[in-house]
C-alpha cells in the first residue's frame, strides 16, 4: 500500500454470543431484566406513538401472556408506535443503536431506553427473539426473527398473515428449559410488580382464560399539594413496607434540578450499624434502584426514601444511578428538605424532636460534629450519662452550667461513686460523646465545660477533721508498707456512703501501664523488653505513668477504716489492708493479677486461722 492509498476503513465485527454473555454476566444482574427491558420498550413505543399521533389514549398499555402447554411461547404485546421494514432492520438489527437519543446523541426526554441493548437481554432466556410489529406510520406489518449465533431474518407480512395485526408491537419467545421458571405467572407478575407498578399506563397479565389482570398502582409517595394530603394514608402504607414498621415521620421531598419527587420515611428505630441507606429510585415510574445508598447524604442515615425522577441517569444496565453533578445537586436538594424538616420539628414539636432525637441519638452524634446549625437544634435533646444519673443536654446545662466530663467511661465509674451529686461528672468516654461536650460553650451562653481525672477528683475529696490528721496519717503511712509490693499508695479520705471503706482509683495512663506490667509477666523477653521501655519513656513519666501509682482510697468516714487507725495487730492489720484492697479491685470490675489473687487466698487463710487461734 503507498501512502497515497485511502485506508482501509472497516467496521468492527460483534459477535453476539460474546455480547449476550457480556451483557448476561457482567451488565445486567440476572436473567430476569428482560421483562423490565420489554416493558420499558413498550412504555416508550407508547410515548412515540402519541407524539406521532397528537394524543395518547388512556387504554394504550402492554399486555404479557405467560407461555402454557399450548402456547410455549411468552408473548408480550404493546399498543407503541411499531415498527417499518426499514425501521425493523435499522434499530433491532444493530447492536447499540437507538432511536431514543436526539441529534447530539443525547437521551431524549420523556424515554427511558437510550442504549439500543435492552432488547438482547432477552437472548438471557432465550435463543430466539421473534418481533411482529405493525407501525403507525404505515405499511404492511414486519417480522424480525433474532437469534442467539448473530443472524437474523425480516420479511414483510401480508395477505392473511398480515391480518389482525393492530398497530403495535409483539414480541414472542420460548424461554429455555432453565429459564422456564422465571417466565411462570407468578414470576412474571412478580417482576413486573418490582419494575413497573408505578408506571403510568396499563400493564396487563394473562390468565391463560383471555382475561387480564391490571398490575399496578398510582405513585402515591411522588404526590404533591392536595393529591398528596388526600392520599395521605397510602403514603403511610407505603411507609409501613419500605421501612417495615410505621414510619416516624414522613417528609416529603424534591428536587427541581431533576425533576424528582418523593418521599422520605424517618425510621422508627435506629438502624443496625453499618447498613446500607437503601433508597428506592424509579426513573419515569420504571424502578432503578431498590437500594441506592448515592441518592440521600451520607448524614440522613435516618431516613429511607422512595422517589420517581426523569432527570437521573441510569447506568446502561439501569440498576444504579450514575455519580454526576445531576445526582449531586439532586441530593443536596433532598437533604435540604430533609434538614428543613428537623428544624421544623424543633421550633413547632418540640417533644416529637426529642423523641427522634432519643431513637437516633448514636447516629445524630457524629453528625452533630459537622453541622453547626443542627447541632444548635439538636445537641440539648441528646442523652448523657452522668452521675446522678441519664439526662437530656439541656437538664444538664440547666442543672450545672459548669458541665464536668470524663474522657473515659473507666475514668467517669471510678469518679462517679465518689463525688457528691453537686459535683457532677458526665461520662465523656462513648463515641463523639467528649467531643460533644467539649463544643457546649459553643452553642450554649454562658456554659463552660472542664475535663476532669480521677487523681484530680481525688485530690478535691474532703481530707480528715484536723483532730484526725494525725492519726490518718500513721495509717497511711502503715497501709502503704502493705501496699507497696503491688505498686498501690493508700490515701485517707471522706466520702459518701460512709459503709464504702475503700475504694481503687487509677488514672488512664496508669491502668494503661498496669496492664502493661501484666502483660510483661505473660510475654516473652522480646515483648517485655519493648513494653518495660515505655513505661521508661520520658512521655509516659512525665504523663504520670512512671511515677502516678493507683490508690486505695480508705473512708475516714468508715468504722473499720477508723478500727484500722487504732491499736491494732500487726498481723490482722496486713491482712485486712489486703482484704479491702481486694475488695476495691472487685467492686471496680479490675481483673485480679496472679500475686493478687494469692494476697486474697492468704489474707483469708491467716484471718481465719488467726481468730480459731484466740
Ligand atoms: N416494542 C417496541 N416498539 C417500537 N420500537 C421498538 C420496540 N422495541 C425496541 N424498539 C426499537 O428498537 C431500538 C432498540 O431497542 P433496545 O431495547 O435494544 O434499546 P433502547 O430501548 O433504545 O435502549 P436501552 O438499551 O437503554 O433499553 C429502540 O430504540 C426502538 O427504536
Amino acid at each position: 500500500m503507498t501512502a497515497e492509498q485511502a485506508p482501509d476503513v472497516r467496521p468492527f465485527l460483534v459477535d453476539l454470543r460474546g455480547v449476550v454473555d457480556l451483557l448476561s454476566r457482567h451488565i445486567y444482574s440476572g436473567p430476569h431484566v428482560f421483562l423490565r427491558e420489554l416493558i420499558q420498550n413498550g412504555r416508550d413505543a407508547i410515548t412515540a406513538r402519541a407524539e406521532h399521533e397528537g394524543r395518547r389514549d388512556a387504554a394504550w398499555g402492554v399486555r404479557i401472556h405467560p407461555p402454557t402447554s399450548v402456547e410455549p411461547a411468552l408473548r408480550f404485546e404493546d399498543d407503541g408506535v411499531g415498527l417499518t421494514a426499514d425501521e425493523v432492520g435499522e434499530l433491532l438489527a444493530t447492536v447499540g443503536r437507538s432511536s431514543k437519543r436526539d441529534l447530539f446523541d443525547l437521551p431524549r426526554a420523556g424515554f427511558l431506553g437510550q442504549f439500543g441493548i435492552g432488547l438482547l437481554s432477552c437472548f438471557m432466556i432465550a435463543d430466539r427473539i421473534v418481533v411482529r410489529s405493525r407501525s403507525a406510520r404505515g405499511g404492511d406489518p414486519v417480522e424480525w426473527v433474532g437469534s442467539t449465533d448473530g443472524t437474523f431474518t425480516v420479511r414483510v407480512l401480508e395477505g392473511a398473515e398480515a391480518s389482525g395485526i393492530a398497530v403495535g408491537t409483539t414480541v414472542s419467545l420460548v424461554p429455555r428449559a432453565d429459564e422456564a421458571e422465571l417466565c411462570s405467572p407468578a414470576s412474571l407478575r412478580e417482576l413486573a410488580r418490582r419494575y413497573a407498578e408505578y408506571l403510568p399506563i396499563p400493564i396487563l397479565l394473562g390468565s391463560g382464560d383471555g382475561s387480564f389482570d391490571r398490575i399496578g398502582r398510582p405513585a402515591v409517595f411522588a404526590l404533591t399539594g392536595e393529591a398528596r394530603a388526600d392520599a395521605r394514608d397510602d403514603i403511610g402504607g407505603l411507609g409501613r413496607e419500605v421501612v417495615g414498621a410505621a414510619p416516624f415521620e414522613v417528609i416529603e421531598l424534591h428536587a427541581t434540578a431533576t425533576d424528582t419527587h418523593g418521599t422520605a420515611f424517618v425510621l422508627p428505630f435506629p438502624p443496625t450499624p453499618g447498613a446500607r441507606q437503601a433508597n428506592r429510585v424509579y426513573l419515569g415510574g420504571m424502578l432503578v434502584d431498590p437500594r441506592a445508598d448515592e441518592l440521600l447524604p451520607d448524614w440522613a442515615f435516618f431516613a429511607r426514601a422512595v422517589v420517581d425522577s426523569t432527570g437521573l441517569r441510569p447506568t446502561a444496565s439501569r440498576e444504579h444511578l450514575i455519580e454526576d453533578e445531576s445526582l449531586e445537586a439532586t441530593r443536596g436538594e433532598l437533604g435540604a428538605a430533609i434538614r428543613a424538616w428537623v428544624m421544623r420539628l424543633a421550633v413547632e414539636r418540640p417533644a416529637r424532636l426529642a423523641e427522634f432525637v432519643g431513637i437516633h441519638h448514636l447516629g445524630l452524634k457524629s453528625l452533630l460534629l459537622h453541622d453547626d446549625e443542627l447541632a444548635g437544634f439538636i445537641t440539648r435533646w441528646l442523652t448523657v450519662e452522668t452521675s446522678i444519673g441519664v439526662m437530656t443536654i439541656d437538664e444538664l446545662v440547666r442543672r450545672h452550667p459548669h458541665v464536668r466530663y470524663t474522657e473515659t467511661v473507666d475514668e467517669f465509674r471510678q469518679i462517679a461513686g465518689i463525688v457528691p451529686a453537686s459535683r457532677a461528672v458526665v461520662n465523656g468516654g462513648y463515641v463523639h460523646e467528649a467531643d460533644i461536650l467539649r463544643r457546649l460553650p459553643l452553642l450554649f451562653d454562658g456554659v463552660t465545660v472542664e475535663r476532669v481525672t480521677v487523681s484530680g477528683e481525688l485530690d478535691s475529696l474532703d481530707v480528715p477533721p484536723l483532730a484526725d490528721r494525725a492519726a490518718a496519717l500513721a495509717l497511711e503511712s502503715r497501709a502503704g508498707a502493705v501496699l507497696a509490693e503491688v505498686g498501690c499508695e493508700p490515701s485517707v479520705r471522706r466520702f459518701a456512703p460512709s459503709d464504702l471503706a475503700s475504694l481503687y482509683l487509677a488514672d488512664a495512663e496508669v491502668l494503661r501501664s498496669i496492664t502493661r506490667g501484666a502483660a510483661r509477666d505473660m510475654t516473652g523477653p522480646l515483648w517485655s523488653g519493648v513494653l518495660g521501655r515505655i513505661d521508661e519513656s520520658p512521655a509516659t513519666v512525665a504523663g504520670g505513668g512512671g511515677a502516678a501509682r493507683a490508690k486505695l482510697c480508705l473512708n475516714w468516714d468508715n468504722p473499720l477504716v477508723r478500727t484500722l487507725a487504732g491499736d491494732v495487730d500487726g498481723a490482722v492489720f496486713d491482712r485486712t489492708i489486703r482484704l479491702l484492697y481486694v475488695q476495691a479491685l472487685l467492686a471496680g470490675h479490675r481483673a485480679l493479677r496472679a500475686r493478687e489473687r494469692a494476697m486474697l487466698t492468704d489474707a483469708l487463710t491467716d484471718l481465719v486461722t488467726l481468730s480459731l487461734a484466740r
